[in-house]
C-alpha cells in the first residue's frame, strides 16, 4: 500500500503536475514552476534574556517572480522546514495569480516557539531574521508580511530594522504594518473578510442559507478568529472552535468575542463556559454545514476525508487538504475553497497597503473593502467557471488559471 506524502514540497508540485495536464502545459514551463527560484537558508545569534547567545535558523523562499516581486509572510513556528517553506512561497505564487495581484510567491520562516520567547526575545530574533535576509527583499524584490506566529508588532521590527539598513524609512519593504508606520485599514481582518467573501459565494452555489448556518473553526489566531466574528454577524452559529491546546463544542452556539476575551485571559479556548471538551479531530468531522481550518497544513488526509461531514469547506489555512483528501472530497461532493483562493484576501489587501506605503496616500476602510470584495468575488467566479468547464475540483481549476496566466508571462519574458 502506498501512503500519500505529507512532505508540503511534493503536495505543491503534485497540485502543479495535476493541473497541468488540462493545459497541456509544456514540459519545460512545469519545470521551471516546480522549484522555487532562489532559497536562503540563514542562521543567526540572538542574545537571550539570560544573558545566554542562541543562533535561530530562518528561511526565505522566492518561487517566481516573472509577474512581480515575491510577496508571502513570515512564520515563526518550532516546526518550520525548508520544504514547508518552499511550499507556502510556491502556494503565494498562484494565490497572487487566483486574485490577478502584479506579484511572485515568496515565503519565510524562522524556527522558533515565540510562546516560549519573552517580548524583547522575540524582538531580537524579529529583527535578527530580517538583517540576515535584507539582502534579498525589499519593495521592488521581495515584500514580507505576517503568518502563522507572527503580527503587526513583529512586522514594524521588521521594518524598523531593515530601514536602517536601508538609510531611510520603507515602509514598503513589508506589509501588515501598524497602522502609523504605514499600515493599511482592513489588513487585519483582510484573510478573514477575504474567505467570508468567497463562502458568501460557495452558499449561493450549492443553495445554502447561512441564516442558522453552522460552523466549525480550527484554530482561533487572526484567519481563525476574525472568520468566527464575521461569520456571526451575518447570522451563523459557531458551534465549535479549536486552538493547539484543545477544542470546544456547543450545540448553542459560542459568541466569538467572548471566547476571545476567554482565550486571552487564559491562553487557551479550552474550558470557555458550558462548552464541551472534544478533540481537534472530533472538530474536523463535525456534522457542521461550514468548516474553516485555520491552522496548519495537512489536516485533512486520506484518514478523515471520508468523515468529513461539512457542506463547505474553506480553507483559511494555507495547505489544510492533501491531494488524495481533495479526491475524496470532490467524490462526496463537498464544495472545497482551496487555500489559494479562500485566504487570498491577506495578500490582496498587503498588495494595497504596498501600494498606498509607494504613493504615500492612504485609503478609508471602505475603499479597501470594495476592492477586496470585487476582487474576491471575481476570482471566486472565474474559477468557478473553469471548474465546470474542465468538471473539476475549485482548486484544480484554481492552479489552472494561476498557471495559465504565470506561463504567459515567463514565455513573453523568453524564458521558454
Ligand atoms: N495572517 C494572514 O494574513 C494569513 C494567514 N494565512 C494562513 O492562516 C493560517 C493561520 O494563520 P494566522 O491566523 O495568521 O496565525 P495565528 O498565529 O494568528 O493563529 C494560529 C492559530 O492556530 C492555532 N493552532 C496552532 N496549531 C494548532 C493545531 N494543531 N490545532 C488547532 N489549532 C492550532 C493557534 O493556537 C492559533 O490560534 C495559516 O495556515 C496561515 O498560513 C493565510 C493567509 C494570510
Ligand atoms: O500578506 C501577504 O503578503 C501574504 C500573507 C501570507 O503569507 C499568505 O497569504 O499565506
Amino acid at each position: 500500500m502506498v501512503t500519500e506524502s505529507l512532505n508540503a514540497f511534493e503536495i505543491a508540485q503534485q497540485q502543479i503536475h495535476e493541473a497541468g495536464k488540462y493545459i497541456n502545459l509544456d514540459p519545460a514551463l512545469e519545470a521551471i514552476i516546480k522549484e522555487p527560484k532562489r532559497v536562503l537558508i540563514v542562521s543567526f545569534p540572538v542574545k537571550m534574556d539570560d544573558g545566554t547567545t542562541k543562533v535561530f535558523q530562518g528561511i526565505r523562499s522566492q518561487h517566481n517572480d516573472a509577474i512581480g516581486p515575491c510577496k508571502g509572510g513570515i512564520r515563526f513556528h518550532p516546526d518550520v522546514t525548508v520544504d514547508e517553506v518552499k511550499a507556502l512561497s510556491m502556494w503565494m505564487t498562484f494565490k497572487c495569480g487566483v486574485v490577478g495581484l502584479p506579484y511572485g510567491g515568496g515565503k519565510g520562516g524562522v524556527i522558533c516557539n515565540p510562546k516560549e520567547m519573552s517580548q524583547g526575545e522575540l524582538e531580537r530574533v524579529a529583527r535578527g531574521f530580517i538583517e540576515a535576509i535584507a539582502a534579498i527583499v525589499g519593495p521592488d524584490k521581495d515584500i514580507p508580511a505576517p503568518d502563522v506566529y507572527t503580527n503587526a508588532q513583529v512586522m514594524a521590527w521588521m521594518m524598523d530594522t531593515y530601514s536602517r539598513i536601508a538609510g531611510s524609512n520603507q515602509f514598503g519593504v513589508i506589509t501588515g504594518k501598524p497602522i502609523i508606520v504605514g499600515g493599511s485599514l482592513g489588513r487585519n481582518e483582510a484573510t478573514a473578510q477575504g474567505c467570508i467573501y468567497t463562502i458568501i459565494k460557495a452558499a449561493e452555489k450549492i443553495g445554502l442559507n447561512l441564516q442558522g448556518a453552522t460552523v466549525a473553526i480550527q484554530g482561533y489566531g487572526n484567519a481563525g478568529y476574525i472568520a468566527a466574528r464575521l461569520l456571526h454577524d451575518l447570522g451563523c452559529k459557531l458551534v465549535a472552535v479549536s486552538d493547539s491546546r484543545g477544542a470546544v463544542y456547543s450545540e448553542d452556539g459560542v459568541d466569538p468575542s467572548h471566547l476571545l476575551e476567554h482565550k486571552q485571559k487564559t491562553g487557551s479556548c479550552v474550558e470557555f463556559g458550558t462548552c464541551s471538551l472534544i478533540t481537534g479531530e472530533d472538530l474536523l468531522e463535525m456534522d457542521v454545514d461550514i468548516l474553516v481550518p485555520a491552522a496548519l497544513e495537512n489536516v485533512i488526509t486520506s484518514k478523515n476525508a471520508a468523515n468529513i461531514k461539512a457542506k463547505i469547506v474553506a480553507e483559511a489555512a494555507n495547505g489544510p487538504t492533501t491531494p488524495d483528501a481533495d479526491k475524496v472530497l470532490f467524490e462526496n461532493g463537498v464544495m472545497v475553497i482551496p487555500d489559494i483562493l479562500a485566504n487570498a484576501g491577506g495578500v490582496t489587501v498587503s498588495y494595497f497597503e504596498w501600494v498606498q506605503n509607494l504613493m504615500n496616500y492612504y485609503w478609508t476602510k471602505e475603499e479597501v473593502n470594495t476592492k477586496l470584495k470585487a476582487l474576491m468575488f471575481d476570482a471566486f467566479d472565474k474559477t468557478y467557471i473553469t471548474s465546470q468547464e474542465h468538471k473539476v475540483d475549485m482548486r484544480t481549476a484554481a492552479y489552472i488559471n494561476s498557471i495559465t496566466r504565470l506561463s504567459e508571462a515567463i514565455k513573453a519574458r523568453g524564458l521558454v
